[in-house]
């Protein structure tokens, strides 16, 4: 089961085995890699409920690279009493605590309950929100679709601009998946050059290029039973393009440089923040691909057309980073500017403007002064008189009613993009035209 392995990585290895006593004396499964190419092929295969790391493998920051390749999962740094400021700085990159060698089996015992404690609670308020956390309707209908479509294995697409949870959204649909408790193998398409991309996606033989010393599994492979998430799906090469088409088809391929025909069972998930039509328009995407990938098409709105969303995820990130640092709340001035920012970066930009604003406020409330300067800006834009008052005065209702109008009139109709001029939900547009009888063909 998934929830019971944990990872220990460390080349110390009498002290690894200590912690693999006292891990399999509280249920669960230890699983120890001496170095960091081990460990990174584990994480790959496999889902691990915790992982503790040694500082001792520290080459190239093993902390950065283990989250690139498991970014949910908790670390636990192991520190030499002449590491711990080491380990303090491994916190603020996102490990969730340390211990000092020679490691003690009852705090790790300890550990492991309060983890267990945690992670119930978790499960209990992550069931508030299902899947994806938000509240409007667009993420509830979204919601109810993952669940739909997690129960059957159809490719999906998803789509949305940089940051609005399309790695979540396909993370939900494996972990409500049947292959929940197989591996979630992720590839970045646009990370990797094409002749690195085709070995990373199928595998090569030994020899089949200069440098290609051993025999390799491509994530295909290693996503067996579990399911493939790519990433900017839309900056894949053409010819690569072909392959992935054959995979979907017929679910089977040859390693780069091998003769043997493999057949595997992976479920595909697709993710870009590109228009996909447009590039089969444009010639820059294979048609026949955009259909096979296109069965379900899940998309994300951007953070700006989800506005009511956003004191929910405030408190969630507060609440998240409270485990590492303070407690802290937001001022009402401070939410009003979050509010009414635009948020081009969308959920990963509230992120980081949320972690920024805990760790540089002193107190314990979170003021406008601790939010970065366009937020400031974006605050000063919206309060400049767009209307003007007359001297005899004008009811609030009709400066709505004809706010409404000329956001129609603006975009043509378009409600969506009216929605958006006013800073507002489509169905929040929906329902005032219909409160205030206003047409929505203009
Ligand atoms: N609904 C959500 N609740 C909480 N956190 C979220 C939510 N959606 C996204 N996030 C967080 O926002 C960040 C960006 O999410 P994610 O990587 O899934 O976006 P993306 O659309 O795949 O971005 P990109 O297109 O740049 O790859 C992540 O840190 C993720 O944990």
């Amino acid at each position: 089961m998934t929830d019971s392995k944990i990872l220990i990585i460390d080349n110390d290895i009498s002290s690894c085995r200590t912690m693999e006593r006292a891990i399999q004396q509280e249920g669960y499964q230890a699983i120890i890699a001496t170095n960091e190419p081990d460990a990174v092929s584990l994480l790959i295969k496999e889902m691990f409920y915790l992982v503790f790391l040694g500082l001792e493998t520290d080459n190239n920051d093993p902390l950065i690279n283990i989250k690139s390749f498991s970014p949910s999962v908790p670390i636990i740094m192991l520190a030499h009493q002449g590491t711990i400021e080491k380990a303090i700085d491994a916190l603020k990159k996102g490990a969730m605590d340390y211990m000092t060698k020679p490691v003690n089996p009852e705090k790790l015992k300890n550990i492991l309950k309060t983890l267990s404690a945690s992670h119930k609670n978790k499960l209990s308020s992550t069931q508030d929100y299902n899947y994806i956390l938000g509240e409007t309707p667009a993420i509830i209908e979204i919601n109810r679709l993952i669940e739909k479509v997690a129960a059957t294995n159809a490719t999906v697409l998803i789509t949305g601009e940089s940051g609005t949870g399309k790695e979540v959204a396909a993370m939900s649909i494996h972990r409500a998946s049947q292959r929940c408790n197989n591996p979630f193998v992720t590839v970045n398409c646009v990370a990797l050059p094409e002749q690195l991309l085709e070995s990373e996606l199928f595998g090569h033989e030994k020899g089949a290029f200069t440098g290609a010393f051993t025999k390799r599994q491509g994530r295909f492979e290693l996503a067996h039973t579990g399911t493939v998430f790519l990433d900017e799906i839309g900056d894949m090469p053409l010819t690569m393009q072909a392959k992935l088409l054959r995979i979907l088809q017929e679910k089977s391929f040859e390693r780069v440089g091998g003769t043997e025909t493999l057949n595997i069972d992976v479920r595909v998930i697709a993710a870009t923040n590109k228009n996909l039509s447009d590039a089969v328009m444009n010639g820059m995407f294979r048609e026949d691909l955009y259909y096979r990938l296109n069965v379900i098409h899940i998309h994300l709105p951007p953070l700006r057309e989800r506005k009511e969303d956003i004191p929910l995820l405030v408190s969630h990130f507060l609440d998240k980073l409270s485990h590492t640092y303070q407690a802290k709340k937001v001022s009402g001035e401070a939410m009003r500017l979050l509010y009414n920012y635009c948020w081009p970066g969308n959920i990963r930009e509230m992120q980081n403007i949320i972690e920024r604003a805990v760790i540089i406020s002193q107190d314990l409330e979170i003021l406008p002064v601790h939010l970065p300067p366009e937020l400031q800006k974006s605050s000063a834009a919206t309060v400049e008189p767009i209307i003007r008052l007359p001297d005899e005065g004008i009811s609030l209702v009709e400066v709505e009613k004809q706010l409404i109008i000329m956001a129609l009139q603006k975009s043509k109709g378009n409600q969506t993009k009216a929605a958006q001029l006013l800073g507002i939900t489509r169905s929040a547009l929906l329902y005032r035209t219909q409160k205030y009888g206003i047409p929505l063909i203009t």
